[in-house]
């Protein structure tokens, strides 16, 4: 009688037990190695680097990494790492994160040459033709090319202060809408200069359409987002301390925005290309590494008051260097990696700001107290203020 057949019997149950006894025996075999047996395969042998203990069969240690990675990257590394190096498995992938200067130098200086390579980016394939473009393209000719052309073509310091006055006028066109009067006027078109450099280059560096075409997005997104993220965050800083806009140094300011709120937390992701020795630990061929910039700029072991937005740390003193040479400040990365728009990052920022700030006298909405502004962040391609900042301008000029 059908009504007394176990149900453990039934068709569908059979199959679903024969579907998972597989997966039940790995995750058998999975758990009874011994923890230092699971380290040292990590490790190749090597003495183990330091790993959280609840890893779960097939996602690893993806389940502790939460909806802002820097922040619990940050936390898991001070609980289970040694300071400077944790070793994570998320999902099938082995992934190094840094976080302290030495362990970052050690990673983006002296081994530079072993760690400059990008893991595969299912989102660049997509978008940008399997690492055609510079910041996504693994280690070799290509990149080598690729880079050399957009240091020396697009955005070498000549170029930048060539293109002064394109940033003159947007700043302009920017107080003019400020000011609510028409935004027109001749602009001076920066992408269209891009444009026709690469279009003159086609030939010297056998650029392909697509290759052009990555390389324009590389600038276009890497450029105004982290920019925008940067002006955004400074302006809610010096809202919440607003004698600091009398006294604006706007280097230092955005020196300090940098700091705090680095629109690449994680800078982007390395790539290791030969097993590696880093302070004594085996690091593997095909290691992931995640370069903690937030943490590195929010540790108190080399920030006084870290956590406090204090720009004057970067006037009239011999203060970090955010070029890749002091490895507590790395908002652009460091090594053969390094972001090659600082320069262009730099002035776009700066000169927004000064204006924002010299034109106009800035106050928060009606009824709208400083302590309200919330200055928590969401987590993406770059790190962006979650709730928009609104401001209400004082004509001065
Ligand atoms: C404040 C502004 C900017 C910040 C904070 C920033 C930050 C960064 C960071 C953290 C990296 C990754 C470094 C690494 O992997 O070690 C990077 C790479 C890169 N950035 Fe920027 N960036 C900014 C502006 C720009 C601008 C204006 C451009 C171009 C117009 C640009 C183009 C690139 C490119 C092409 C790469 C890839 C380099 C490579 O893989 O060889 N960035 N940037």
């Amino acid at each position: 009688m059908a009504a007394q057949t176990p149900l453990l019997l039934s068709p569908q149950a059979l199959l679903l037990y024969l579907l998972l006894i597989p997966v039940l025996l790995l995750l058998r075999a999975t758990n009874r190695r011994s923890a230092g047996e699971r380290a040292a395969a990590d490790n190749h042998g090597g003495r183990p680097l330091p790993s959280p203990p609840n890893k779960l069969p097939l996602i690893g240690h993806l389940h502790l990494v939460g909806p802002d990675p820097h922040v619990s990257l940050a936390a898991l590394a001070a609980k289970h790492g040694d300071g400077s190096l944790l070793l994570l498995r998320l999902g099938q992938t082995r992934a190094l994160v840094v976080s302290s200067p030495r362990a970052a130098e050690a990673v983006l200086r002296t081994h530079d040459h072993v760690f400059a390579s990008r893991p595969p980016n299912a989102l660049a394939d997509a978008l940008l033709d399997g690492g055609a473009d510079v910041a996504f393209a693994p280690y070799g000719e290509f990149w080598r090319q690729a880079r050399r052309l957009v240091i020396t073509h697009l955005l070498s310091a000549r170029k930048v202060h060539s293109l002064r006055r394109g940033r003159e006028e947007e700043a302009r066109l920017v107080m003019a809408k400020i000011q609510g009067a028409a935004a027109a006027g001749a602009q001076e078109d920066q992408e269209a200069d891009f444009v026709d450099v690469l279009l003159s280059l086609q030939e010297e560096y056998s650029l392909t359409r697509q290759h052009t075409k990555s390389i324009l997005m590389d600038m276009f997104v890497a450029g105004t987002d982290t920019s925008y993220i940067v002006l955004e965050c400074a302006m809610a800083e010096l809202m919440r301390k607003p004698n600091l806009m009398a006294k604006l140094q706007a280097e230092a300011v955005v020196k300090e925005t940098l700091r705090l709120h680095p629109p690449a937390p994680l800078l982007l992701p390395h790539l290791s290309m030969a097993e590696c020795d880093i302070g004594g630990y085996k690091v593997p061929a095909e290691t992931r590494v995640i370069v903690n910039a937030w943490a590195l700029g929010r540790d108190p072991g080399s920030w006084e008051a870290a956590d406090e937005f204090m720009p004057e740390r970067f006037v009239d003193v011999v203060s970090p260097d955010f070029k890749g040479r002091d490895f507590q400040f790395l908002p652009f990365g460091a090594g053969r990696r390094i972001c090659p728009g600082i320069n262009f990052g730099m002035a776009s920022v700066e000169i927004m700001l000064a204006n924002l700030v010299y034109c106009y006298d800035w106050e928060l909405p009606d009824g709208m107290r400083q302590e309200d502004l919330d200055m928590t962040s969401v987590f993406g391609m770059t790190m962006r203020r979650k709730e928009k900042l609104f401001l209400v301008p004082r004509t001065r000029c």
